[in-house]
């Protein structure tokens, strides 16, 4: 099946997009499996409930890559793909260099908070900021921050992409495509979609 797709987000790097208002999800969301979806459909439902925009923050490459050698699930045309198929208003996308990745925890709510955030959702395990000093607990104290409960496979194990990982890693292609949860669907990429070109650069 190929989805088109009609309604594509409005992507941006990070330090650019300044909001009066909106309801914002963050993380790596690499792969885009099943426990992201959960979160940023999640996010998308409150902001059209209270009449602001959706915003999904994310990170090129998934930390992980640079910082652990994890082989990434998704690029990141593949990535703004199934993320823009849940419908958010905006996708920031922060270049994960090594300035970036210096930026402190502050800096990071300094930045968020250009979007002015009235509603966050994370999952459980949420970090941000230089040596991963930012966590849900420093979150909730600049704004109302919502955790959404850990998703589970069938089995009652959580949904990761360090899992799905693994599960590729061993050849179980099957149950990492059950977990990741795009059946048969295949992006057009040509048709509504802008993706990067060069430089990490982005059409909007
Ligand atoms: C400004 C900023 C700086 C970061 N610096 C580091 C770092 O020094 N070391 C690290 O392991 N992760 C760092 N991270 C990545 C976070 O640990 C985490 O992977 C990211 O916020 C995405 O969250 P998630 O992994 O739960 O999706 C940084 C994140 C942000 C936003
Ligand atoms: N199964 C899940 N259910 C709900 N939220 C989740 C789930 N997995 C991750 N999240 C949340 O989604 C956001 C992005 O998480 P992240 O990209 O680190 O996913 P991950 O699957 O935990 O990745 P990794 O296994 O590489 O650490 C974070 O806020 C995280 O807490």
């Amino acid at each position: 099946m190929d989805l088109h797709l009609e309604f594509p987000a409005s992507i941006h790097r990070q330090d650019t997009l300044k909001l009066s208002g909106c309801v914002l999800t963050i993380g790596a969301f690499d792969g885009v499996h099943r426990g992201h979806q959960e979160l940023i459909r999640t996010a998308v439902r409150h902001a059209r409930r209270l009449g602001l925009s959706s915003v999904v923050y994310t990170f090129d490459p998934p930390p992980k890559a640079p910082l652990t050698g994890a082989q990434p699930l998704t690029e990141i045309g593949d990535k703004l793909a199934r993320m823009s198929a849940l419908a958010p208003d905006h996708i920031v996308v922060a270049s994960f260099d090594t300035a970036y990745r210096a930026r402190t925890a502050e800096d990071f709510i300094r930045e968020i908070g250009a979007f002015n955030p009235y509603m966050i959702w994370v999952g459980e395990d949420f970090r941000f900021g230089s040596c991963k000093r930012g966590n849900n607990e420093m979150l909730a104290r600049y704004f109302d921050t919502h955790i959404l409960p850990a998703v589970r496979c069938e089995a009652g194990e959580i949904v990761s992409s360090s899992r799905i990982r693994a599960l590729k890693a061993a050849g179980r292609s099957n149950e990492a495509a059950r977990l990741e949860g795009w059946p048969g669907i295949r992006f057009d990429r040509r048709s509504s979609v802008n993706f990067p070109v060069t430089n990490g650069g982005y059409h909007v």
